[in-house]
């Protein structure tokens, strides 16, 4: 039913019991239709507030008007990102700064780019961000700290110098990976051939090649099957010795240096964390990133070791967990749980098991993901045809559009900007593609978990009334946050609008750039919490994010209070 409402009063609550609700329940409640019929706004605070501007509304629910969305083709034209900004009116502004300056229609879920050989300049990393690259993923199985060092100190340039952009690192541990050695060039192997892998180190003949891993010939038995980069080539073990294995090649192809070796329905019996890993971690200490991807996560324990050394050497930076192993499967919710984010790595996860398995888990691992509120990436082959051709197949367009709609924060390009020919191209698709499909989700709608949102905090509490508003309204979102911790929970319940977190913290920024629907702003907040507001939205007027006249849902809310006194929590509306 409709109801009336004074959008110049705020809502305001102090804190009351939370029901509970298990994080299974809320998992399912995400697959289902929400049935608990909200009611919206209780209207008893003061117009406390000079500049508010006041209008009485009807609340309904209501769709956000269709987005026009422009495609932008491979070649991309500059002229698209004007005729954006003319559809909504919106002044034409200095866009020379970043992407959020840029299209009206803000792209909620963000793109990770794997750094490599064809991206680690100056003027790659530049282009990359300008094209829509959120988070820069360095993968600590190749290269090394000099080269990593030099990409971390662009990005972090290019963010010195960005009025309104930003870029996560995200350091992706090597893992326990198990690889084939080097070879001095790359070898045919052919269906029906015999084939050795032994643990002797430095071999790389036409019939034998190294293992990295000393424990392979008591992992695997006689009729398991190999699988060379995820199943590009497959072998099947016929025998082994006390060095070596030896196979029968079943899918040949062309065996090049240090391979991807996984076993078929097993996890190599090696710890998650490896001396390499732990030594590539102090780096990302020392550098200070945003995000470590953890390879071949199997329990919850290797997440609270690392957590627990991060907090001994007071290091804020946020795990996410890759899922990829056999053995994680059935101790997903657990890893989950003590995590801060997953990433679905299809990679290896569709080497270890069957290949078909690989879209239920991506939904299953989404779903429960934003169940509890944690970031989720899908990764691995999203535009693999990209890595030499400029063009991406259809079936690759349909993948990232299902990620999008599944709700995934991020969307990861591995070898299309590490080392293929059109990264730019790439990240432009993966753009236009996320940007198209997002405008045919639905708004408007109520967000997820009704019912169990009351479980833990009263800031959940706030930020689903938040969306609701905002929702209902077809606003944007303006929050504040000094720990990102409120930006990261509206964006959780996924309003229509884009989410403006201002933060005077420019490490919590740079985090919640990974964020689905999240524009994180960094700006220095003052103690007037009034000079505070006027500050935010006068920024995002300068910078056409929002346009006079225009209303925002504001929140005040959050585990560390900020202007909040005696616990008083606040959601307003506010004309621009
Ligand atoms: N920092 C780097 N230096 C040199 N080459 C790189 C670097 N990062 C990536 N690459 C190249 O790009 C390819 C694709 O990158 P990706 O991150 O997908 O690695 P991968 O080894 O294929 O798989 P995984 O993600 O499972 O480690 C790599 O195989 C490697 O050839
Ligand atoms: C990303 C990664 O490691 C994988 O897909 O296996």
């Amino acid at each position: 039913m409709a109801q009336i409402v004074s959008t110049t009063r705020s809502i305001q609550s102090t804190p009351f019991c939370p029901t509970s609700g298990s994080a299974n329940e809320r998992s399912r409640s995400l697959l289902k239709p929400p049935t608990f019929a909200s009611k919206v706004l209780s209207s008893n605070g003061n117009n406390k507030c000079p500049q508010l501007a006041s209008r009485t509304c009807k609340i309904n629910a209501r769709k956000s008007a269709p987005v026009e969305v422009i495609p932008v083709s491979p070649e991309d034209d500059p002229k698209i990102e004007e005729h954006l900004l003319h559809l909504r009116g919106v002044p034409q502004v200095d866009n020379s700064a970043g992407m959020w300056s840029k299209p009206t229609f803000r792209r909620k879920t963000k793109i990770v780019c794997t750094i490599g050989p064809s991206t680690n300049t100056k003027e790659m990393i530049w282009k990359l961000a300008e094209a829509g690259m959120n988070v820069a993923r360095l993968n600590m199985s190749h290269g090394d700290h000099a080269s990593h060092q030099k990409v971390i100190d662009l990005v972090k340039e290019y963010n010195a110098q960005s009025k309104d952009n930003v870029i996560a690192i995200m350091l992706d541990t090597k893992g326990p990976e198990v690889r084939s050695g080097d070879l001095p060039q790359p070898i045919m192997l052919a269906p029906g051939q015999e084939f050795t892998f032994t643990i002797q180190r430095g071999v790389g003949t036409a019939d034998c090649v190294s293992v990295n891993y000393d424990d392979f010939v008591n992992d695997v038995e006689a009729g398991d099957m190999l699988l060379v980069d995820g199943g590009m080539m497959s072998l099947m073990v016929k025998s082994k010795t006390e060095d070596s294995v030896k196979c029968e090649v079943v899918d040949g192809g062309e065996l090049k240096s240090r391979r991807h070796l996984n076993v078929r329905g097993k996890s190599a019996t090696l710890p998650s964390i490896t001396e390499k890993d732990w030594d590539d971690i102090k780096f990302g200490v020392d550098n200070q990133v945003d995000f470590y991807a953890v390879s071949f996560v199997k329990s919850a324990e290797v997440v609270h070791e690392l957590k627990n050394y991060l907090k001994s050497c007071g290091a804020d930076i946020h795990v996410i967990v890759k899922i990829e192993s056999a053995d994680s499967i059935p101790n997903l919710h657990s890893i989950i749980t003590a995590s801060d984010g997953a990433m679905v790595a299809r990679g290896d996860l569709g080497a270890e098991l069957p290949i078909e398995e690989v879209p239920l888990l991506q939904e299953e691992i989404i779903n429960l993901c934003r169940s509890m509120g944690k970031a989720v990436i899908v990764a691995t082959n999203m535009l693999e045809s990209m890595i030499v051709h400029p063009t991406p197949t259809r079936a690759e367009v349909s993948d990232i559009a299902i990620a999008v709609r599944e709700g995934s924060d991020g969307i990861m390009l591995s070898g299309e900007t590490a080392h293929g020919k059109y990264p730019l191209k790439a990240v432009k698709v993966m753009h236009t593609v996320a940007l198209r499909t997002e405008a045919t989700i639905p708004g408007g709608q109520m967000p997820p978990n009704i019912g169990q949102v009351f479980k833990n905090h009263m800031s959940e509490m706030f930020a689903y009334h938040a969306t609701m508003m905002s929702n209902t309204l077809g606003t944007s979102t303006v929050v504040f946050t000094r720990t990102g911790f409120m930006g990261i929970l509206l964006s959780h319940y996924r309003p229509s609008g884009t989410i403006f977190a201002f933060t005077d913290d420019k490490r919590v920024q740079q985090r919640l750039a990974l964020y689905q629907g999240v524009c994180p702003i960094y700006m220095e907040f003052c103690d007037d919490p009034e000079a505070t507001f006027r500050r935010a939205l006068d920024l995002l007027q300068n910078q056409g994010m929002v346009i006079e006249g225009e209303e925002v849902a504001l929140v005040q809310s959050g585990r560390q209070p900020i202007w909040r006194s005696q616990s008083t929590h606040n959601i307003q509306v506010r004309k621009v």
